[in-house]
């Protein structure tokens, strides 16, 4: 593509050098530039990109843009100077995969949790109305059928538009994907087109990045606050920030909630542990999924299904049909007749509302086991208040590693182990080693029992040191009830 057609995109503050030249790709990350690339000189949280402008010009690129002029310019190549490169970057992307978003029907979902559970959904939802769909997620892409690993909850922009474009080509009329506060904040989507955005709820996470929850909260209302007119705002009305949100949008404003009046105004009827009855604008429905969140997060799924134009009661009769996402929620029954829950729980709220959906079905007829651990290299804040949310509703707790990364998990243990009384410290046993506490857990089971295993999901690793190791909490599980087959037989 021309570089003057390509930089039509953005706003310009100086060019110096010739803007009448062939790009033959771009790139924000000097590694990656080629002969006759574009490098963006993007401010990070670790380094500064403008440092790399002379490593990229080596490694071919003839086009730099940039918020400040390097002093020493190479005559050969073209400076673009605009005042913010990340949202440059977004908008820049977009244009080199021909606006993929103007094509879709893009919906974005935004929150602290029930992120993966919408988006998913939602695609599994109008696949289910014989549409292609493409999805985002933290756990995996899709474009249309075919997987394509996730590295982010929400990509770069340039992997961004690149997977855009895939399902475009590929038939896609839909897209659904999560936007997460760190790419609100880095501007990763900068120049999409969204049809629509949804609002899960609100708590304290990723501290460690945005530093207060007000700043949390605005990088997460950008979303909204950048919505065309054309666009749905979807939002929760129970969650206090909800409102919040949509204060400053152009796009339509709707509402779901459990507790008082809304668009999409929903009751639990019943709670079971292999579903819920759940009515919604007065019909009745029964769903394959556990616990209120799940209700909320169902709610926000017909809600967009019928705001993106589809039949409500064939809307209803496939939200019957939807089955659980991967490592969220999902229940194994074990053969001495106990259940195993696991769940992605990895934030004080998150795990409080798991805990408390299991406990409303349990009731007092069978004991809650919880194995959880915190993540390492991570807001810290968060690991007292985690191991007393799940003492608050366990019978026994086993506190064990998460992801480690770099610190030593003992140290993650112990500030665990802070938040709670020497009382509550009697119902806790700490087993570092994730494989030994699932054993242990499993070995207190007694039928009529729930464990909760928290905090990884869908992982199939363990970060330890900068190596991931193989590791996934179900299939630990199944090993465990094999085990039990066999010494049966
Ligand atoms: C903290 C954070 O969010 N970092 C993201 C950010 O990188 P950064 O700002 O730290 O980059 P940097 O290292 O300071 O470098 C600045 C610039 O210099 C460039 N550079 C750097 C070195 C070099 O030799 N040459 C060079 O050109 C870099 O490419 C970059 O453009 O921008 C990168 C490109 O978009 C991201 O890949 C990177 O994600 C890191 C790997 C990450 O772990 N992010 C997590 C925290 C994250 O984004 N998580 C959210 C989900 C959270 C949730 O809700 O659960 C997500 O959306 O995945
Ligand atoms: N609507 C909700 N409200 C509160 N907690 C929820 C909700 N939905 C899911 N959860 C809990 O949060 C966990 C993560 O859910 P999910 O993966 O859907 O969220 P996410 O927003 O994508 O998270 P992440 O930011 O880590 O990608 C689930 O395992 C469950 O414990
Ligand atoms: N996206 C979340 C995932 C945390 C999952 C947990 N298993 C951990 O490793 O801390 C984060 O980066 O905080
Ligand atoms: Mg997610």
């Amino acid at each position: 593509m021309k570089l003057e057609s390509l930089i039509q995109a953005i706003p310009v503050k100086q060019i110096s050098g010739n803007t009448n030249k062939e790009i033959s790709g771009l790139d924000s990350d000097s590694r990656n530039i080629q002969q006759d690339f574009l490098f963006v000189a993007v401010k990070g949280t670790a380094v500064d990109g403008h440092q790399f402008i002379d490593k990229a010009i080596e490694s071919g690129a003839t086009a730099i843009v940039c918020e400040e002029m390097p002093e020493n310019i190479t005559p050969t190549t073209t400076y673009i100077q605009v005042s913010d490169s990340k949202e440059a970057l977004g908008l820049l992307a977009s244009k080199w995969y021909a606006n993929p978003s103007r094509q879709l029907t893009l919906v974005g979902v935004t929150g602290t949790n029930g992120k993966t559970t919408i988006a998913t959904l939602l695609y599994e939802m109008f696949r289910l109305f014989g549409e292609k769909a493409g999805l985002l997620s933290t756990v995996c892409n899709y474009i249309d059928e075919k997987a394509v690993p996730a590295t982010h909850t929400t990509p770069d922009p340039i992997t961004l538009n690149k997977l855009l474009r895939e399902m475009v080509d590929a038939g896609c009329r839909y897209a659904f994907m999560e936007v997460s506060s760190h790419s609100a904040d880095q501007k990763r989507i900068a120049g999409l087109d969204f049809d629509g955005g949804i609002f899960t709820n609100l708590t304290r996470d990723h501290l460690d990045y945005h530093k207060t929850v007000e700043a949390y909260l605005k990088a997460k209302k950008s979303f909204f606050d950048h919505l065309p007119k054309n666009a749905f705002a979807l939002t929760n009305l129970d969650d206090k920030s909800g409102m919040v949100m949509l204060q400053n949008t152009k796009a339509a404003k709707h509402t779901y909630s459990l507790k008082t009046l809304a668009d999409y105004k929903g009751r639990i009827i019943e709670s079971r542990l292999d579903g819920t009855t759940l009515e919604i604008n007065g019909r009745e429905v029964e769903v394959q999924f556990v616990g209120k969140f799940n209700a909320y997060n169902l709610l926000a799924v017909y809600g967009a299904t019928c705001l993106l134009g589809e039949n409500p009661e064939k809307a209803l009769i496939k939200l019957s049909m939807l089955i659980p996402v991967a490592g969220r929620f999902q229940t194994i029954h074990s053969p001495e007749k106990y259940t195993v829950i696991i769940d992605y729980a990895h934030t004080p709220d998150a795990l409080a509302n798991v805990l408390g959906s299991i406990r409303e079905v349990v009731g007092k007829k069978g004991r809650i086991i919880t194995v959880v651990g915190a993540g390492g290299n991570r807001d810290k804040g968060k690991r007292p208040i985690m191991a007393q949310e799940a003492v608050k509703i366990s019978d026994r707790v086993i506190l064990t590693s998460d992801n480690p990364r770099f610190e030593e998990p003992e140290d993650i243990l112990s500030d665990m182990r802070a938040g709670l009384s020497p009382q509550q410290l009697r119902q806790v046993l700490s087993i570092s080693d994730r494989r030994e506490a699932i054993k242990t857990a499993t070995q207190f089971a007694q039928p009529g029992d729930v464990i909760l295993i928290a905090g990884k999901g869908h992982e199939d690793y363990q970060e330890i040191k900068g190596v991931k190791y193989h590791f996934n909490d179900k299939e630990e599980v199944e090993k465990i009830f094999k085990e039990y087959d066999q010494s049966e037989k």
